[in-house]
């Protein structure tokens, strides 16, 4: 399998390895297989291909040089060899081993159709029981080694030429949608490796081969029609389900085929490909659609955002492709019920102002997915052919798509419940960055991807999660044989046949760490003092988990006293809560009392980022929210609240700061501070920290130089900053070192123009920089989540082909993600996050396919500060995520902010 090219320009035959489809007990067990596992078809018959026990020593061996085959996998070996290990060839002449061998098949009468039975999943999988997780572990083992085999295409289809680690991607992904039981996968490459471009491959492959076998033949259409409705809307219920709707004007009637006892089934249209990803990289994709797609083989592109979008289902299936939103698809798809939901329910009925305020309130949604019926209720899914769902549930996909898939990490929000409710053909993530905070993380990712028996929290936990706690080293061992199943991940490190698979420029990552002023260094050591102090009482009165929220506060106020002493003291935006003025006038004083209460700075938690948060809001529905990430909820008409089963409609106008209200209450503006004379020097808006300072002589020395050399030096030479860490060079991050194209790079090196993208999680911190930025002659933008999609996309533009804009201010929330920036070769960080990905997510705009000249970062912190601590935290997650993809063999364990975190944070290591 592995080695040989997959041609699909030529004849169908020469590339599907699944040619004689009519052949019930071969599909089967062809399908039951990852693709590793499937056998070749040579003439007539099957070879034994690569199960032979030496190879999956040989292979594991590779994989972990240093420890040997392990004494259990050994033995599982030698049992193999015994009795499992050998398979029946087409003509029944060799052994098959168990777990491959086929299962007993619903009885072929109710699906009429010349693929067998073995097609409808949903059916077929219940049959797997205790094998499921063996196959996939054996799978896996197989699958070791990264895929090598390329899939070639015809000239016509692409504008571009696929690199060769994309044309790699595009014939797994062939084969992966070839399997019944998780057609599709995660293609998790790093950040700018081109995985929209591999897509995009894959949709016109498919269309391709699609239209292909249409005019090859007529009943093959009808096979591959029924072949979209392989899951659960073909069991009994749904049928009479369907039954009962049929009056329904969505749906379409298509005529069963003959064999059936029933001639009349309703069903979805079938659409194409869906594709849902963060509304900022909406109109990326649209343009990625439009130029990476040749003239001769142009794609139907729909855009469904807004408040305009279709309601007919029909119309969404004449689209090849249709671009959606994860809040979008958060609103229109019924989610699927789970058994692990309890906790978060719990944490909504604290709230005792939602039901209050969701009794009378007119906003409430009354079509959709936030409507359940008497079904839903009792933790029956609802059918996606309700008449209550949205559009986009009322069609059947051909293939789904998630991109910036780490966006559904927590299986419990809406948003992830919603996406496993989809009806499609196939199912895809997209992520360079899929686990983020804990294991945990992929349980949600499975649970999309139909990945059995990994698709409920309890199997998940009990067979992937719960034995990394047991034994790390065997536990992530075994995580990584399943991942390799149905992920492909490189990295911009990875070597194929020797050769690095993209020449990029130098990535040079440098940690500055600046010296405090003595006024803020008096400042911070006071807070320190005051939160370590309050720490220890918690701990004492062993109270830390039930003042977790307050925990977290102290910890956001330090770190923020890192950026700028004002940052910390609730500095806000004017504009915050002004559309919702004259709500408040409206409300009782009663509600508006518990809309403060809501906002009380030490219970506070953002329900988007988990954070405390950045100029806090209270909605309507008493959900608190940074007014950023609930911004990127109010930008059409029917955006609703994303904390967790809320589905009260948002806008403006219900969204409210804490002053905005506490004017109504006291009906006298707040001020945080007496007259500006008497602030400390420090607090004073036109006080320049000393980060502002170091990113403003980092942003001075970078886009000013001609000398891109000489730069680095300068900076680290500088009286208040030094480079304690040294430099973490490309190769300690894995990057690759050369240069593709000596010419494009000096004559980038000449002629573009040097320029910064400056980072900070907060928005206040963008704020006090444009102040020193607005002192200064360079030229910037600003882009963040509380602006509009059309503002982004110009700024971004502006940045990108504007010689005289050398800087981009970004807000890591809003910024990190999709976009291509490559027209900057520097990217400053202001401050850290918890997990390093998301600083990974920032840096990787830049450094990318596209990017000619060497890109320099640096990530500013301020020594003996909490920052130090947060570095060693981030140290752990990277081991967590190195360890789970097999990129190291430390078994470490990462998760959330855990009390030990936290004493590690405050205390240090005891
Ligand atoms: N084969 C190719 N030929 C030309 N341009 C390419 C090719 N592959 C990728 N690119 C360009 O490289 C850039 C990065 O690709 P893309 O956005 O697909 O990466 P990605 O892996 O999806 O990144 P992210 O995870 O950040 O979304 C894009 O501008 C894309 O057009």
């Amino acid at each position: 399998m592995a080695n040989e090219p997959i041609d699909i320009s030529s004849s169908s035959e020469s590339w599907d390895l699944e040619a004689d489809e009519s052949i019930v007990d071969d599909s089967v067990l062809k399908r039951s297989l990852a693709p590793s596992l499937k056998p070749h078809v040579h003439g007539s018959t099957y070879s034994i291909g690569n199960l032979g026990s030496s190879q999956i020593r040989e292979s594991y061996a590779r994989s972990y040089p240093a420890q040997g085959v392990p004494n259990q996998l050994e033995n599982q070996l030698e049992k193999d060899c015994d009795d499992d290990l050998v398979m029946y060839d087409k003509n029944g002449s060799l052994p098959m081993p168990k777990p491959f061998m086929p299962r007993t098949y619903p009885s072929t009468a109710q699906h009429s159709s010349s693929a067998g039975p073995g097609l409808h999943s949903g059916a077929g999988k219940e049959q797997y029981g205790e094998y499921d997780e063996r196959l996939i572990y054996q799978a896996a083992l197989q699958d070791l080694n990264q895929p090598k085999a390329e899939a070639t295409y015809p000239d016509g289809l692409l504008s571009v030429s696929l690199l060769k680690h994309q044309r790699i991607a595009l014939s797994w992904m062939l084969q992966k949608e070839k399997s019944v039981c998780c057609s599709g996968g995660f293609l998790a490459d790093d950040q700018g490796l081109g995985k929209t471009i591999s897509m995009i491959a894959l949709i016109q492959i498919q269309k391709l081969l699609q239209s292909k076998s249409k005019s090859e033949d007529v009943s093959d259409k009808r096979a591959e029609a029924l072949n979209l409705d392989d899951d659960e809307e073909n069991d009994a219920n749904a049928f009479e389900k369907c039954k009962q709707d049929e009056d329904s004007h969505d749906l379409i009637l298509i005529p069963e085929a003959s064999t059936s006892s029933r001639n009349i089934q309703p069903k979805r249209p079938q659409a194409g490909t869906l594709v849902v990803c963060p509304a900022s990289v909406l109109r990326q994709w649209d343009r990625e659609l439009k130029e990476k797609v040749d003239d001769k083989a142009k794609l139907r592109v729909l855009i469904y955002h807004g408040s305009n979008r279709t309601k007919d289902p029909v119309e969404l299936a004449k689209y090849d492709v249709v671009l959606t939103t994860y809040a979008i698809v958060a609103n229109e798809v019924p989610q699927t019920s789970g058994d692990d939901e309890d906790q978060n329910k719990k944490n909504m009925e604290n709230s005792g102002l939602i039901s209050d305020f969701s009794c009378n309130n007119k906003r409430k949604r009354k079509t959709h997915a936030g409507k359940k019926s008497k079904k839903a209720k009792k933790g029956i899914e609802i059918s996606c052919i309700d008449s209550d769902c949205g559009t986009l549930a009322k069609v059947r996909w051909l293939r789904v798509i998630l991109d910036e898939a780490q966006t559904i990490k927590n299986h419990r929000t809406q948003v992830a419940r919603a996406c496993a409710g989809f009806k499609a053909k196939s199912r895809w993530c997209l992520s360079g960055t899929p686990i983020q905070n804990s294991i945990d993380d992929l349980f949600s990712y499975f649970r999309f991807l139909k990945y059995d028996p990994y698709t409920t929290y309890k199997s998940f936990c009990s067979k992937l999660k719960n034995p990394i706690s047991r034994d790390s080293v065997q536990g992530y061992k075994k995580l990584y044989a399943v991942l390799s199943a149905v992920m492909l991940r490189r990295t911009k490190g990875t070597f194929i046949d020797g050769e690095p698979i993209i020449r990029l420029p130098r990535k040079t990552i440098n940690l500055i760490q600046a010296e405090f002023s003595e006024e803020e260094r008096d400042f911070y050591k006071e807070l320190e003092a005051n939160s370590l102090s309050q720490f220890k009482a918690y701990a004492a009165a062993g109270t830390l988990n039930q003042n977790y929220a307050n925990i977290l506060l102290m910890l956001l106020r330090l770190r923020q006293a890192c950026d700028h002493p004002l940052l910390g003291m609730g500095v806000k935006s004017d504009s915050i809560g002004r559309d919702s003025v004259q709500m408040v006038k409206n409300l009782p004083r009663d509600m508006l009392i518990n809309l403060m209460k809501h906002l009380d700075p030490f219970s506070a938690i953002c329900c988007v980022c988990n954070d405390p948060p950045e100029d806090a809001v209270v909605t309507m529905c008493g959900h608190v929210f940074c007014y950023q990430c609930v911004s990127e909820y109010l930008r059409g008409d029917e955006n609703t609240c994303p904390s967790y089963e809320c589905k009260e409609l948002l806008g403006h106008d219900v969204v409210f700061s804490k002053d905005t209200l506490r004017s109504c209450l006291h009906g006298n503006d707040h001020h945080d501070f007496g007259p500006s004379s008497e602030k400390p020097l420090v607090l004073q808006k036109g006080y320049r920290s000393s980060k502002v300072k170091a990113a403003m002589e980092i942003l001075q020395s970078h886009c000013k130089s001609n000398n891109a050399c000489s730069q680095l030096h300068n900076i680290v030479g500088h009286s208040d900053i030094s480079s304690s860490r040294g430099k973490e060079t490309a190769e300690s991050v894995g990057s690759i070192v050369e240069f593709t194209n000596t010419k494009a790079c000096s004559d980038a090196h000449t002629e573009a123009p040097k320029k910064a993208i400056v980072f900070s999680q907060w928005t206040g911190m963008l704020d006090l920089v444009e102040i020193s930025l607005n002192h200064s002659d360079l030229r910037y933008r600003r882009l963040d989540g509380t602006m509009t999609l059309s503002a982004r996309d110009k700024a971004v533009k502006e940045f990108n082909n504007d010689p005289e804009v050398t800087v981009m201010l970004m807000s890591l929330k809003a910024g990190n993600l999709g976009l291509n920036m490559v027209a900057a070769t520097h990217v400053v960080l202001l401050d850290l996050w918890w997990n390093p990905t998301t600083e990974d997510q920032a840096i990787d705009r830049a450094h990318r396919i596209g990017q000619t000249r060497p890109v320099t970062v640096s990530r500013l912190t301020i020594k003996n500060t909490i920052e130090e601590r947060i570095l060693a935290l981030q140290d752990d997650k990277r081991k967590m995520v190195a360890s789970a993809f097999g990129e190291d063999q430390s078994g470490g364990s990462g998760n959330r902010l855990t009390v030990e975190d936290l004493r590690f944070l405050f205390m240090g290591k005891q």
